[in-house]
């Protein structure tokens, strides 16, 4: 009897074997290619676009930067104004560019949330206490006499001082006890008793002197400076370089000039020491600066890649104290009570509008400033006679900006919407868009300049060769020409260009999606930029894959925070803030969100590419739903496949400590997820506190975006087949396969779910896996063939989406 049912079961394990190896193979030798729809787009009457000499040219110009510098110098204060407004320019065009480069708050006002920045204000409490004790360490160094005797020593530099100004604001009186007043060992009298001997300290250092006049003393020399109400009549301003094009705003400054000021003024720049770059900073104030007279104050900090925070944070205050104070008429300043070094931007921020203060946010490297560059490319200007926008005729693109059919409109002050006005109002329109901004480069370690469009072995490298202004031009160049040849479109469509999409296009894409809301405008479809032809990135294709992000991840960031008492590190706890947050970091980065492939739409990636995979892939891939675990795992060995597999986890930043001796009572991090799509921002929360399982822990959400939803990739669908049309159409020649996939990073898309369902994210960008880091990182850059096929790519896209609907070529592929 026990044989018996022994020898059923091993012939029903045998059986049901035998039948899924009969589906696996059947499977594996039945899938067959998906569907082109569209008829391929022939060289036809307005032919193939080569990429000439002026095209490249025009291109490189977009990516191209000139470098303006102050040197060390002394400039005097009609000089420093010219340079606050020429910098004053470059902060107007978009938040990101300051809240990029030095990680202030951002800096427009309606991006200051009160309750944030007094939020902010909380955070920061343990380092305003550090700051206020290097504030002792400043006066004790003033103190030391070390700065006064060393100027002592000096001949010093004639000023020129315009006596006929001298009366100083008079808000500089309690300034100190603003600031130092709850130590009482922190008074201005610290510093010396005799302020004339102070001001001229300040006021006369050599430049040979700025090594002692460290930025430690800067502070409470300047604080005793002002209290006297005495003359601060020579500064040094050393180094500073910004990036610009043009150079016409800053034309004719002369360097090495003394200082001289009208009503009250100081510039501070740190020196180089130990090749350690400090503080630097600056208040100029236009004559008319007091109490209930409007105020004028321009601030400029600069936060730098200083190790000493000691002194940034010492400086800050200053000037923080200094803007209160100034502002102190302003209902949001003083309601807001801020002081710290972290709030100044948003304290200059606040009464900005109503005073016409204008904050100004500088690093003491490279500014790149690529939105205002790309702009004036384009010529961009007011015309303020019609109050409307025109473009200056001799620029780069003239037949689109001069077409009867282009309106263009400029939103937000620097994103650009371009409509093109079809025949046919039965049509539904369209939408292409691409970005302006580029993200900063860190480290310029290049193979060439990043921001001058050197042509090497065939590649022009370049922040934003691939992120992405191969799009913005690519759409630009591929209208020019069709216009030129008479084009004259059927169907009405878009064209978006963002200017603040690496900061999540808040001002730009939003408010372009808001205004064709407005207008009751829904669409067929948009286009954006996304994965693009993927050679070698995906296992098991020998052939390259065009790759559509029909969905895109959303993501969540969030904040982790330890606090713990502190104290003396010669008798520490069994614990500190730092273990304990590193150990919840540990536990994110040890247990990775669980496998949901197969439940988005990679697994329509896998399903369209089975049929083009050798055999092994080829019966693994076409049987997912047995497959599925041991797929899965294989993915999730490298980062790039892992990213579709599943929510991931990024640690990105770490704060705690500030000292060797102190035990840090506060740490924090900085963790990013990007979510898959079957997952919500709420189940990320909950699986991290599960695995975190720490209450000591406390997270909060910084941002977050919920995934976007799927669009469909079905063959009858007109917007997915014009971008595979096209795609195959540009790169067909080389096999390639077209498959839809999740795009693991955000874009501007977002913003334009409201009027459309079908959105596509696909960047024409021949990628090899090791181009995969130069998404935001070293070496960008884009053949100068694959730019030739951008172009082609747009305008095939323009000439297929023409149509009125696409007509089958084959028929449907099978489900898998
Ligand atoms: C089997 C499938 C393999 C899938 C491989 C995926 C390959 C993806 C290739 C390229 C994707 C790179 C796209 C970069 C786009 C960059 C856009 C961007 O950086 N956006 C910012 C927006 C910030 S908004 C808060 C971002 O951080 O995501």
């Amino acid at each position: 009897m026990g044989a018996e049912v022994i020898k059923q079961v091993v012939y029903t394990a045998m059986f049901v074997v035998l039948v899924v190896t009969a589906a696996v193979i059947v499977r594996t030798f039945t899938v067959k290619p998906r569907t082109i729809l569209a008829p391929p787009c022939t060289e036809d009457e307005s032919g193939f676009i080569r990429a000439d000499k002026e095209m490249i040219n025009r291109f490189q110009t977009s990516l191209k930067f000139e470098t303006i510098s102050w040197e060390p110098g002394v400039y005097n204060v009609e000089e420093l104004l010219n340079i606050q407004e020429f910098i004053k320019s470059l902060v107007n065009v978009p938040t990101f560019l300051a809240y990029n480069l030095i990680n202030l708050p951002p800096l427009k006002k309606e991006n200051v949330d009160c309750l944030r920045v007094i939020q902010e204000l909380e955070d920061m409490k343990a380092q305003i206490k550090y700051v206020s004790s290097s504030q002792l360490e400043l006066v004790n160094f003033v103190k030391s006499g070390k700065a006064i005797k060393r100027v002592s020593e000096t001949s010093f530099v004639s000023s020129q001082t315009d006596t006929a100004h001298h009366e100083l604001p008079d808000f500089t009186s309690d300034l100190l006890d603003d600031n130092l007043g709850h130590n009482p060992d922190i008074t201005p009298d610290c510093a010396t008793d005799d302020a004339d001997s102070n001001t001229s300290l300040v006021s006369t250092m050599s430049e040979e002197e700025l090594p002692y006049l460290t930025s430690n003393a800067v502070g409470p020399m300047l604080n005793v400076a002002q209290e006297r109400s005495s003359v601060l009549n020579t500064v040094k301003v050393k180094s500073r370089v910004f990036t610009r094009t043009d150079k016409h705003l800053l034309r004719d400054v002369p360097k090495h000039k003394p200082y001289s000021y009208t009503s009250y003024s100081y510039a501070l720049q740190s020196q180089r020491e130990h090749n350690q770059e400090y503080l630097i900073g600056s208040v100029v104030g236009k004559k008319g600066l007091q109490h209930g007279h409007k105020h004028s104050v321009n601030a400029n900090i600069s936060c730098q890649s200083t190790t000493d925070i000691q002194c940034r944070e010492s400086i800050n205050v200053v000037l923080t104290a200094q803007m209160n104070k100034a502002a102190s008429t302003s209902k949001e300043v003083s309601k807001m009570n801020c002081t710290g070094s972290n709030v100044l931007a948003s304290t200059i921020n606040s009464v900005a509008d109503k005073d016409n203060y204008r904050p100004i946010a500088i690093k003491s490297s490279k500014i790149l400033v690529t939105t205002l560059v790309l702009l004036d490319r384009l010529q961009f200007q007011l015309d303020t006679s019609s109050n409307q926008f025109g473009f200056k005729s001799k620029h780069a693109y003239p037949t689109v900006h001069k077409s009867p059919l282009v309106s263009v409109e400029v939103i937000a002050n620097y994103s650009l919407l371009y409509t093109v006005h079809g025949s046919n109002s039965a049509l539904k329109p369209y939408m292409l868009t691409g970005h302006l901004d580029v993200v900063p480069v860190p480290e310029d370690d290049w193979d060439a300049p990043p921001f001058a469009a050197e042509i090497k072995n065939g590649f022009i490298y370049g922040r934003g060769t691939i992120d992405d202004k191969h799009i913005v031009f690519g759409i630009l160049e591929a209208l020019e020409f069709l216009l030129k040849h008479d084009f004259k479109p059927e169907r009405t469509f878009y064209i978006g260009f963002g200017h603040d999409e690496e900061v999540a296009g808040e001002h730009g894409a939003f408010r372009i999606a808001e205004l064709l809301t407005s207008r009751g405008i829904h669409l067929d479809f948009l286009l954006d930029e996304g994965p693009g032809v993927l050679s070698g990135v995906i296992p098991g294709v020998s052939k390259p894959v065009g790759l559509v992000g029909c969905s895109e991840k959303g993501f969540v960031t969030l904040k982790l925070e330890v606090s713990t008492s502190g104290g003396h590190s010669s008798m520490p706890e069994k614990e500190s803030s730092i273990g304990i947050l590193a150990q919840a970091i540990t536990r994110l980065e040890t247990n990775p969100h669980p496998s949901v492939f197969g439940t988005g739409p990679e697994k329509g990636t896998f399903e369209h590419l089975a049929p083009e995979m050798n055999l092994p892939y080829k019966m693994v891939m076409s049987n997912l739903w047995l497959f599925y675990p041991l797929v899965s795992r294989v993915l999730s060995w490298k980062p790039s496949t892992n990213s579709i597999v599943r929510t991931t986890t990024a640690v990105t930043q770490f704060n705690a400590g500030i000292k060797p001796n102190i035990i840090a009572p506060h740490a924090e991090a900085i963790v990013n997820h990007r979510i898959h799509p079957s997952e919500t921002v709420q189940d990320v929360i909950d699986f991290d506190k599960k695995v975190i399982n720490d209450d000591r822990v406390k997270i909060t959400i910084i941002q977050s975006q919920e995934p976007l939803p799927v669009s469909s990739y079905d063959d009858d669908v007109f917007g997915w087949q014009i971008v595979k049309t096209s795609i195959l159409q540009v790169w067909g020649h080389y096999g390639t396969v077209v498959a839809p996939g999740l795009m693991p990073a955000n874009t501007d898309t977002r913003h334009y779910t409201e009027i459309t369902e079908n959105i596509y994210r696909f960047s024409p960008s021949f990628m090899l896996p090791e181009d995969l880091s130069r998404f935001h990182g070293r070496n960008e850059r884009i053949s100068t063939k694959n730019y030739e096929e951008a172009v082609n790519f747009f305008y095939h896209v323009i000439k297929n989406a023409d149509k009125a609907k696409l007509e089958p070529v084959h028929k449907h592929g099978e489900e898998l």
